[in-house]
């Protein structure tokens, strides 16, 4: 494995940052009978960093991450952490948390929390004080059976990052909570890579976007693109913003638009095609003469987490069909 040094702005300082692979994910198929969900995936994950694997529903990323941790084989290809491990032979320096697959309904939440702290050999005490922050104390001697969503999900976490690991591999983190819970969650993130630890998260929210120094999009199987979340956004498409009494959506950019709330936002083949849609819009209203139409706006924006997600995730995909056929 090579290291490289590379410089990065983090809180508006310079800081240095050795760079050294910690996993190395290579040609990783995974299927389950009716074709392959994983299709030649490739990982880098650096040492100290915090990356975000994204993509929608059923794509892939707890497959992914079940590879990652060792609860289930690849049928093709290699992984390696930490210089020369299988996910199996790394466990003792991995935490782990896999959406629902690891609270015993039976045991209480502090039961659960004995039971895995027994289990790992680098378990620590911590639990106490994650537990507390996110608001879990209270409910820790109820049987897990009788915990929300959310409230399973703050266990899980507390149980994984009540490990002093090398590699944090947490899948969904956010997903169930609470807008506050969340924001402490990135808090925890925050602290734990400061420190020094790697984590690796799977994401389907753009919330968890933002907090990333990396974000990899999986789409069929395959990692599409992976860049620091600037560098991703700085690459978009120009973002066009449509407000007010406007046609259909399809009528002017296809697949290229979103609704979002009481506006419509779109991707640009190039800055020259606002004009297009501006008359397109123009022109659609004045056929509309059943009805007097508000004035639409329609200008450039910059590009949000959410155009983000909407890209990598559906808008490629369109363009690269239409490109192919
Ligand atoms: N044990 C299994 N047996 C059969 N199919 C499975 C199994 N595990 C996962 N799959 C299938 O693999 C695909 C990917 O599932 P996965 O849970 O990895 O998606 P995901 O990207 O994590 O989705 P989500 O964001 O909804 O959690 C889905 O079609 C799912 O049905």
């Amino acid at each position: 494995m090579t290291t490289e040094t590379t410089t990065e702005a983090e809180n508006g300082t310079e800081r240095e940052q050795s760079r050294q692979p910690i996993l190395e994910a290579r040609d990783v198929e995974k299927g389950f009978g009716n074709g392959n969900v994983l299709e030649g995936l490739d990982l880098t994950v650096e040492a100290g960093e915090l990356l975000t694997v994204m993509g929608p529903n059923g794509v892939g990323k707890s497959v992914f991450l079940s590879c990652l941790a060792g609860s289930t084989d690849p049928a093709v290809g290699s992984i390696e952490l930490f210089d020369g491990r299988s996910p199996t032979e790394a466990q003792s320096m991995t935490s782990v948390m896999l959406q629902g697959r690891s609270i015993d309904p039976d045991l209480t939440g502090r039961e659960n929390l004995q039971f895995y702290g027994d289990l790992h050999p680098r378990a620590t005490e911590d639990w106490r004080e994650i537990a507390t922050r996110l608001e879990l104390e209270d409910d820790l001697d109820r049987p897990a059976r009788e915990y929300s969503g959310g409230m399973a999900r703050k266990l899980e976490l507390t149980i994984a990052l009540s490990v002093d690991a090398e590699l944090y591999l947490l899948d969904e983190p956010t997903a169930e909570l609470d807008l506050t819970t969340i924001q402490t969650v990135h808090d925890l993130l925050f602290e734990y890579r400061r420190a020094g630890k790697t984590i690796l998260l799977t994401s389907h929210a753009p919330l968890d976007a933002r907090i990333a120094d990396r974000i990899a999009f999986v789409r069929d199987g395959r990692l599409v693109a992976t860049a620091p979340p600037q560098t991703l956004l700085d690459d978009l498409p120009p973002v066009v913003r449509i407000r007010g009494d406007v046609p259909p959506e399809s009528a002017f950019l296809g697949a290229r638009v979103f609704q979002r709330g009481d506006e419509i936002r779109g991707f640009l083949r190039g800055a020259d095609e606002l004009e297009t849609v501006r008359e397109t819009v123009e022109r659609d209203r004045d056929h509309d003469r059943g009805r007097e139409r508000k004035r639409a706006t329609v200008e450039l924006d910059s590009p949000s987490y959410t155009d983000l997600f909407n890209y990598y995730t559906a808008v490629q995909t369109a363009r690269d069909d239409s490109e192919g056929s």
